[in-house]
């Protein structure tokens, strides 16, 4: 096998404000997960381990009843957790691994697209990344406040924001939270975050404005519109 794809989809999804866990949430007649499942085995890939909530392992099990390709697992606290999870219950030993968030149902393809065929060149942390449109501060002060102190703004020209599917060598994963798993003092909001603690540097490739991450109530409702639109049914 040369790719699997690994989608943490256990998530509670707190800043959307649903009852549902984030990754069970309907979006144009199927679930988030579902389409983050689609979006993937549509890129090719042989393989997918989803990482679920504990009490919807069953539901998530019964929604891919008819897809062999598909494993689920019980996912973690974190996010790292879910996707050693899912790391830990791959047989065999792929080339690559991609780790994709359930959260970002409508990655279109031609990302995907690009993240492999970077690792297929020799690059082994492959992120795709997205020129930042706001001006950026950061905040002086450690307390939130209601009117808060601001530092400079920083140079926004070499600023990214990264998204998912990130792209590694399955060896390079598993090492990357082998290691976490043992040094948890540190916290690490994405994958290729762990392999740069390894000295494995990350790549950018070019991400979409479709990728964005399903996090607060109007991201569901922009994409509840893009879905109605032919090419994301
Ligand atoms: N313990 C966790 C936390 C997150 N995720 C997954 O990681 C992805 C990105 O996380 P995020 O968008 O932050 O989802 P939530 O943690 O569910 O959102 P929130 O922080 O608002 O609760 C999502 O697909 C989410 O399901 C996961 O598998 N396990
Ligand atoms: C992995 C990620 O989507 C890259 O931008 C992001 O770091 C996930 O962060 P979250 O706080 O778990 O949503």
């Amino acid at each position: 096998m040369e790719t699997v794809a690994i989608i943490p989809a256990a998530g509670s999804g707190t800043r959307l404000r649903l009852e549902t866990p984030k990754a069970f949430v309907p979006l144009g007649g199927r679930t988030l997960l579902e389409h983050a499942v689609a979006g993937v085995l549509n890129a090719g890939i042989e393989l997918v381990v989803i990482a679920v909530p504990r009490d919807l392992k069953a539901r998530a099990l019964d929604m891919f009843r008819t897809q062999p390709n598909v494993q689920t697992v019980i996912g973690g606290t974190e996010r790292t957790e879910s996707v050693r999870n899912a790391l830990a219950a791959i047989d065999g030993k792929p080339t690559y691994a991609l780790v994709h968030d359930a959260a970002r149902p409508l990655t279109p393809r031609r990302v995907f697209d690009r993240v492999l065929t970077a690792l297929r060149a020799g690059h082994r942390n492959v992120v795709p990344v997205l020129p930042v449109s706001d001006t950026v501060r950061t905040l002086t002060s450690q307390q939130p406040e209601e009117v808060a102190p601001l530092g400079a703004p920083v140079e926004r020209a070499r600023l990214r924001a990264v998204q998912t599917p990130q792209g590694f060598t399955f060896d390079d994963l598993v090492a990357a939270h082998d290691r976490f798993a043992r040094d948890t003092s540190t916290q690490m909001t994405d994958d290729a975050s762990l392999l740069e603690t390894m000295g494995i540097p990350s790549v950018g490739v070019e991400g979409s404005h479709e990728a964005f991450k399903i996090t607060h109530p109007l991201d569901l409702e922009l994409a509840r519109m893009l879905c109605g639109r032919k090419e994301y049914t």
